[in-house]
């Protein structure tokens, strides 16, 4: 098998053709400015094809260039996996193991530390080191039983940013097509706080790849400003029949995002609102003057993270306890095994290779899951993947890992 990057147009065109096969698709044809195809957006000297030993393509995945947004509002480099697929004559003989070996080395000889990926089946990537970092879920209410409560803490002069305080901001509404750049300007003020979000680079919404409201469907877009007038937040929606779907809520803080649910919740001629995307322990719940109004579903995983580099990349996110923690992480798909020592001090650590007695010993899969503070060691050592070598292990891993907020990513590739 030979792989290869691809190189010309003609490749970019056997890479889409191939992926097709792959998911037994026919992708769309590109607009006249080359866009609206999820496919406009791929970065062909990160793409690779696969050829079996007749030169057939048989396999593809890609990688984008991304932003992750870490714990501490810091952001780091991560290569998007995108495209994976293998043609359903050759499957089972090994060539995405090839084609993931092939690409983590690229990435590593690129200076690449983290890569991230949403898997079509939870099955196929923790054998390659990712481990799911983010989940999301929808949240589904019945308009009349959309009302919300009174802040209980008086948040309505609280003048602060929770979902109780009180909005002094507007909404108008566009239709997609009139929004011009500002949906994009949002979304950048609000992925780089939250934890787990990605960059969402100026030539996807200029191409309009992806999913809505980043490609140009018809949608109607609530904006909302803040008290001056400054775009602070959007929802993304359509009518269909009886219910409302929400593509997604980007909002700078939680006020603004329980304003643009509250302007859904309000909309005439549905009796029910589906709002995708909806944040792991968003408080908007709380907010529902009957919680159970608000109904969970579709809880899934959905960005999962691997380390290419562990001492590069648990220098670059935050911390929230000074101390030292002893690591010994495995990577049995690249053959390696080491131990650090992770000392912090002032939320900033320092990773060093030690010789001393681990506090865990963990898969670097488990690790990724760990990273950005989805999911605690604590919960990991109950699974049975994480090994605690003593009886406070759990507990001081967990302080070192925790987050005040709960990483989130809306991002479709
Ligand atoms: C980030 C993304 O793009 S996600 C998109 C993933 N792509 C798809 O879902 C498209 C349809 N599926 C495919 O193209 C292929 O089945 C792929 C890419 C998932 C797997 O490709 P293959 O070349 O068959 O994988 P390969 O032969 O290297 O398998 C490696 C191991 O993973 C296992 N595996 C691979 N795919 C799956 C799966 N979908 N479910 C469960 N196990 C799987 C194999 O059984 C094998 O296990 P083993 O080593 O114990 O025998």
């Amino acid at each position: 098998m030979q792989i290869r990057s691809t190189a010309t147009a003609e490749d970019r065109d056997v890479f889409v053709s191939t992926v097709d096969v792959a998911f037994g698709h026919f992708s769309a044809t590109p607009d006249e400015n080359g866009g609206g195809v999820w496919w406009a957006a791929l970065e062909p000297d990160r793409c690779l094809l696969a050829f079996d030993a007749d030169g057939r393509p048989v396999g593809t995945t890609g990688s984008y260039a991304f932003e992750l947004t870490l714990p501490g509002e810091l952001t780091a480099p991560a290569a998007g996996i995108t495209a994976v697929g293998v043609v359903p004559t050759h499957r089972r003989r090994g060539v995405l193991t090839a084609m993931m070996r092939h690409q983590l080395g690229e990435l590593r000889a690129r200076g690449e530390f983290l890569s991230v990926l949403l898997a079509t089946s939870a099955e196929i990537y923790g054998r390659f080191g990712y481990g799911p970092a983010t989940h999301t879920q929808r949240l589904t209410v019945p308009r009349h039983r959309a009302a919300f409560a009174a802040p209980r803490a008086g948040g309505a002069d609280s003048g602060g940013t929770g979902s109780g305080s009180t909005d002094r901001g507007s909404v108008e509404v566009l239709r997609r097509a009139e929004c011009g750049d500002v949906l994009e300007a949002v979304y950048d003020r609000y992925r780089r706080t939250q934890p787990g979000a990605l960059s969402r680079p100026p030539r996807w919404w200029a191409l309009g790849a992806g999913q809505p409201p980043v490609a140009q469907a018809p949608r109607y877009i609530a904006l909302h400003r803040d008290a001056a007038g400054v775009p602070d937040g959007y929802a993304s929606y359509a009518r269909n029949g009886s219910e409302l779907t929400v593509d997604e809520i980007v909002a700078v803080d939680d006020t603004v995002y329980t304003a643009l649910a509250g302007f859904a919740l309000g909309h005439d001629l549905v009796t029910e609102v589906l709002i995708k995307h909806f944040p792991p322990e968003h408080p908007l719940r709380w907010r529902l003057a009957d919680f159970n109004a608000g109904q969970i579903g579709n809880h899934t995983d959905w960005l999962w993270v691997r380390l290419l580099d562990v001492p590069r990349a648990l220098t670059a996110r935050a911390w929230s306890t000074d101390g030292e923690l002893v690591l010994d992480v495995t990577d049995p798909f690249l053959g390696e095994h080491d131990r650090y020592l992770l000392t912090v001090r002032d939320g900033k650590a320092d990773c060093a290779p030690t010789t001393r007695a681990p506090d865990l010993s963990l898969d670097v899969r488990d690790l990724g899951s760990l990273y950005l503070g989805g999911t605690t060691p604590s919960t990991l050592v109950r699974a049975g993947h994480v090994r605690a070598h003593h009886a406070e292990a759990a507990a001081l891993a967990d302080a070192f890992f925790r987050t005040d907020r709960i990483p989130h990513c809306l991002h479709w590739f």
